[in-house]
Order: C-alpha cells, then structure tokens, then sequence
C-alpha cells in the first residue's frame, strides 16, 4: 500500500480495490509533492476553516494484460457514489464520489480536487493524496503525463490562473518534492537529499528537505 500527495497549505487506509486508487482530499505517503500557498496578506475566513474531509474512488480499466490473463472486475462504479461487488450486489459501498474506468483525470480534479486548490489560494490548509495497490493507478492520477496530466499539474496551473487573476494579492509559492517509501525519505529534488532525518522536537516533526519558490507552473 501506498500513496502518492499533494499537500497545499497556507503559511502561517488500505484499499479493496486492485484497479481503484482511493483518493483522498485530505496520509503517510509513498510521494509527496507539497505545494506551499501563502497569501500574504488576506485574513481567513473563519467560517471556512471546518474540517471537509472527502473520499473518492477512482477505477481504472483492465490493462491489456489483465484482459489476455483473463482477470475480471470485482468491484464497480454503480453510479455517482456506489461501489458495489461484481459477484454479490448486496454488498456495496457509498463515498463521497466514485469514478468509472472512462472519466478523464480532468473530470477527477474538477470534481474532487479543484475546490481544494481554490480553498488554499484563500488561505485554507488542504491536502489531496492518493492511495492504493501497487498499480492501482496512483502516479497515472496524480502525475499523469502530456497527454493527460494529472493533479500535481492541474493544480499547479490552476493556482497560478488564481495568482493572475487576482492582482490585488500578493502570493508566495513554495514547491518541495518528497518520496517515501519503505520508511525512507528521499529529496527529490536535490539527489544528494537521499534517506533524510526526520528531526523532532516537543513542536513539530521536521525533515531537512529543498524548498523552492515556485516562479511558473512550467518549472514543476
Ligand atoms: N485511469 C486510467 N486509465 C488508463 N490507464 C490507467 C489508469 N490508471 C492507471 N492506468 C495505467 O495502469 C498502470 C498502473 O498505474 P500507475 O503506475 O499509476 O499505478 P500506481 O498506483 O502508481 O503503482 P505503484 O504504486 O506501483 O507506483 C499504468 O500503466 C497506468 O498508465
């Protein structure tokens, strides 16, 4: 098991699923992209600091060698928010919303994650990670590729659309880059960051890793 993150704040579960990252907006993390947001001068809102916590399920189709292994599916999209079981359809699970094998990684982040990314540009800590099964579909969700980015660069270029759209603010973006993976903490981006102490105190738990200011969504 494990879960790939991205962390957006302001300054100041084991899945069932094989073909389902369960993703998250709000974890122990296998990769952790952390996007720091501050907004240096606008006050938050109080009202808007209730905890929301939201669980997707995601579902990705067979791949083309599980198809020729002549794996099937157990579970399934049955609606917006059902997961029910292939071989007995009483058994069935609700979240706060479920993606079939066809939805668009960009249908996932505007229902799922862009509201999050939003929230931090106002100054409200969030967080969207994703976990499950070794190919489950983590780093396809969360990374992506050209063809169809994932959430680290969907989110990415939508905090700077905010950034342009809103003058009047000044922001300050921070991007650090963290893998961890069996209990080891790796810097990635500065390679001589590999196994990194995690420090501690009786305040916060540190680790040592490169902070970089983010200037372009096209540097990430
Ligand atoms: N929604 C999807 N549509 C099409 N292909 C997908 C989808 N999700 C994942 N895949 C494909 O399934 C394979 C496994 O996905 P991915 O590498 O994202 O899994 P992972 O959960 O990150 O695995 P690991 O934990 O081993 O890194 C990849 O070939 C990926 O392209």
């Amino acid at each position: 098991m494990s879960s790939k993150q991205i962390g957006l704040k302001s300054r100041k579960s084991s899945s069932k699923y094989a073909n389902s990252p369960v993703f998250s907006t709000k974890s122990s993390s296998k990769l952790v992209t952390e996007v720091s947001v501050d907004d240096l001068r606008s006050p938050v809102s109080v009202e808007r600091l209730k905890e929301n916590v939201t669980v997707t399920v995601r579902f990705r189709p067979l791949s083309p060698r599980e198809i020729r292994q002549g794996e099937e599916i157990a579970w399934y999209a049955d609606g917006e928010t059902t997961v029910r079981n292939e071989n007995n359809p009483s058994v069935a699970y609700a979240y706060d919303r479920v993606f079939g094998p066809t939805t668009t990684t960009r249908h996932v982040y505007d229902i799922a994650a862009h509201h999050v990314v939003g929230g931090a540009m106002e100054g409200i800590n969030g967080t969207i990670f994703a976990y499950g099964v070794t190919s489950s579909g983590k780093t396809h969700t969360m990374h992506g590729d050209q063809r169809s980015p994932g959430i680290i660069p969907l989110a990415v270029k939508d905090a700077f659309s905010i950034i342009q759209e809103t003058p009047s603010r000044e922001f300050l973006l921070r991007v650090s880059y963290l893998e961890i993976y069996n209990e080891v903490v790796n810097d990635l981006l500065n390679p001589a960051g590999q196994n990194l102490r995690i420090r501690e105190d009786s305040q916060v738990i540190f680790v040592p890793y490169t902070c970089f200011l983010l200037l372009s969504p096209y540097r990430l």
